[in-house]
């Protein structure tokens, strides 16, 4: 049986090449290349045509994946072809009939778009926690597409992702919602991810806010009456309906916020009977959160700090990036962690860099996702401060911001 492997083609937005003539063009790129790098886009083109119409091509699944060997010839290829949109962010603003005063109530992107362009390949997770994640929520889809009776085989639409801050949980969400636009543009011709702000919902309390909350539903509702169309709504913080509806029983919230709370339950139970609905949620905390649609959600995935092989390949993307930018100079490139427990960790010319970036990632377990992007930054603000350093300085000063950080936090537990 032969191995699909999903080739995605980022078309120019100016473009008119046929699909057609954009799948030859990057058949022969693959073929032509020796090891095209699987997982990162290719932004670079030898090819005239593919320099005038595409952005990037990215190849996914199978890290050794060689064409002169034969190899490719047992894999199947799928070809996504999509343009990015680049309208951005557009915010919905409720407007309250009493005051005329404006409420931020939820952001809406239509995807794929530029926005969440390399998300999905920027996160590192465990093992197939991405891939698990994907089949997942396709395989919800397709069976609500195809109308499978739920009374037989019981799925919903609905994942939970929970962990600790900073794991990257949300941007998980809003990845996923673009990686479906582009894998399943066959079935959805038009995606859009809607990001319910539950903190603004809550921010100010409106007497009429229930009515502003249904307002802002139907125009959910009516995207979905699109059979052609996929909504994903996402709630961060899911937790945050559940406290202030429990506040609110108690009396310690005006009676409006049980409102909004009621009204935007009653709204997501609503758009839940939509097959082309997908509802992401996120979550710090992992004990049970008191909501019915969370508790029945199908997938309930915890997202934890990562391992040390996590943050190994974190770091060395933003080396790449600095390198990219050249803010490091030199090229040397890091190798990857299954190299180096292939050299039995021996320290050798051609591993000695890494092993480094090794012993550092080693001392950067249970940071999370956040701050370890966060460091490469702060070890050039505090020990670098020059535009250009070498690869081994680069490292040097990291190995310090990890060290300020650990004694910074270790203050800040004491007071
Ligand atoms: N596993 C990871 N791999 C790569 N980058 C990560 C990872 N986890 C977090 N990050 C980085 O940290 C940033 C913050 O992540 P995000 O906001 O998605 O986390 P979160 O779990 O939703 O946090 P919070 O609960 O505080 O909202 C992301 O932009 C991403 O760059």
């Amino acid at each position: 049986m032969a191995r699909v492997i999903h080739v995605e083609v980022v078309q120019r937005l100016e473009s008119r090449a046929s699909v057609d003539q954009i799948k030859i063009a990057v058949n022969k790129m693959i073929d032509d290349k020796l090891k095209p790098s699987a997982g990162t886009f290719i932004k670079r083109f030898d090819d005239a045509f593919l320099v005038e119409h595409i952005e990037a091509v990215l190849i996914s699944e199978g890290n050794e994946i060689s064409c002169k060997n034969g190899i490719f010839s047992e894999f199947q290829f799928v070809y996504h072809i999509y343009r990015l949109n680049d309208e951005g962010r557009q915010r919905e603003l409720l407007e309250s009939e009493e005051d005329g005063e404006e409420l931020s109530a939820s952001s809406h992107w239509t995807l794929p778009c530029t926005d969440f362009h390399g998300l999905w390949e920027s996160l590192v997770f465990e093992s197939s926690l991405k891939d698990d994640l994907l089949s997942f929520v396709e395989t919800t889809l397709l069976f609500s597409d195809k109308g499978v009776d739920s009374n037989f085989i019981s799925w919903n639409r609905v994942v939970l992702l929970h962990g600790p801050p900073g794991t990257g949980k949300t941007s998980l969400c809003k990845a996923l919602a673009q990686k479906l636009s582009i894998r399943m543009a066959d079935r959805y011709n038009h995606c859009e991810l809607v990001e319910i702000n539950t903190h603004s919902l809550f921010s100010k309390w409106f007497s009429e806010s229930g009515k502003l909350v249904m307002k802002m539903f139907s125009k959910i509702h009516e995207i979905l009456e699109t059979e052609s169309s996929l909504v994903c709504v996402l709630i961060d913080e899911v937790e945050s309906l559940a406290h202030a509806r429990q506040s609110a029983v108690k009396g310690l919230e005006p009676s409006d916020a049980i409102r909004v709370v009621n009204a935007v339950l009653t709204q997501i139970d609503h758009i839940k009977s939509y097959p082309n609905v997908l509802i992401l949620t996120t979550s710090n905390i992992t004990a049970g959160i008191d909501l019915a649609f969370v508790d029945r959600a199908d997938i309930k995935q915890y997202i934890g700090y990562p391992s040390v092989a996590a943050v190994y390949e974190i770091f060395k993307s933003c080396v790449k990036e600095l390198q990219r930018t050249n803010i490091i100079h030199s090229k040397d490139n890091l190798v990857t962690l299954k190299l180096l427990e292939l050299s039995s960790f021996q320290p050798s010319e051609s591993t000695n860099t890494s092993l480094k970036l090794y012993d550092i990632s080693k001392l950067s377990e249970g940071f999370s996702g956040r701050t370890l992007r966060k460091l490469p930054f702060l070890a050039h603000a505090y020990f670098v401060q020059k535009p250009s350093v070498s690869l081994t300085e680069f490292l040097n000063a990291l190995e310090k911001a990890v060290g300020k950080f650990k004694q910074d936090c270790e203050e800040l537990k004491r007071t």
